[in-house]
């Protein structure tokens, strides 16, 4: 059986990844999303297991020292990562599965799977991108501006990415998403 395919959707915080993600969950039921851990808090509304598996930071090392993690990064102030077996078995059973990651975990996964499918998701501007984390009133003053520098930094590296797709409105970035993920089933693969 031929191996899903594995798609990578990274992003400046607020650009709308995870808007993105819920409405493609609705439009694409076959597409598995891969379930990160993190050692930053839950938000208002977020479940474990669900949003993410909340770690406390001793047990997100652990993770790392067991080698459970395919790739992980700390981003302002906490770790993310991406849990191994699951991805690679969803893989193995022939499903696509998409990853909701930052960009150093991209570029490592990159190492990992030349045959991944990476997807930058732009702003239609850094005002919009500000206005956008603002106003989901989740972060605080200091926050945002970090999150703010290191967006530019993320923008920078978008030649590592095979698409960039501008999340103007939520239909189309998702319309954009899907027929890049359909071109790729129909591609000759050498
Ligand atoms: N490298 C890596 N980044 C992740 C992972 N899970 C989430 N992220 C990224 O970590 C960043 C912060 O996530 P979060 O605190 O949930 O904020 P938000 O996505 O900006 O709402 C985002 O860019 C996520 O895409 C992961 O498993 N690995
Ligand atoms: N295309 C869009 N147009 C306007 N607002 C959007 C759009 N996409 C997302 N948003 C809003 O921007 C904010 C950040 O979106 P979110 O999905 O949490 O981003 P991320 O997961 O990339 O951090 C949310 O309040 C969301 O409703």
């Amino acid at each position: 059986m031929a191996k899903g395919l594995l798609i990578v959707l990274s992003g400046p915080s607020g650009v709308g990844k995870g808007t993105v993600c819920n409405e493609l969950r609705t439009r694409m039921p076959d597409l598995v999303y891969s379930v990160s851990a993190t050692s930053r808090q839950p938000r208002l509304g977020e479940e474990h297991g669900v949003n993410y598996f909340f770690k406390s930071r001793e047990q997100f090392l652990e993770m790392i020292e067991n080698d459970q993690l395919l790739e992980y990064a700390e981003y302002v102030g906490n770790y993310y990562g991406t849990p191994r077996d699951f991805v690679e078995q969803t893989l193995e059973e022939g499903k696509d599965i998409i990853l909701e990651i930052e960009v150093q975990g991209a570029l490592k996964v990159k190492e990992k799977f030349k045959e991944g499918i990476f997807v930058f998701l732009l702003p239609p501007s850094l005002d919009e991108l500000k206005g956008r984390i603002q106003g989901r009133g989740t972060e605080s003053q200091a926050t945002i501006d970090n999150r703010m520098s290191v967006a530019a930094q993320e923008i920078g590296l978008i030649e590592n990415y095979d698409y960039a797709v501008v999340n103007d409105e939520i239909d189309l970035a998702c319309k954009r998403i899907e027929s890049i993920i359909i071109a790729e089933h129909c591609k000759v693969r050498k």
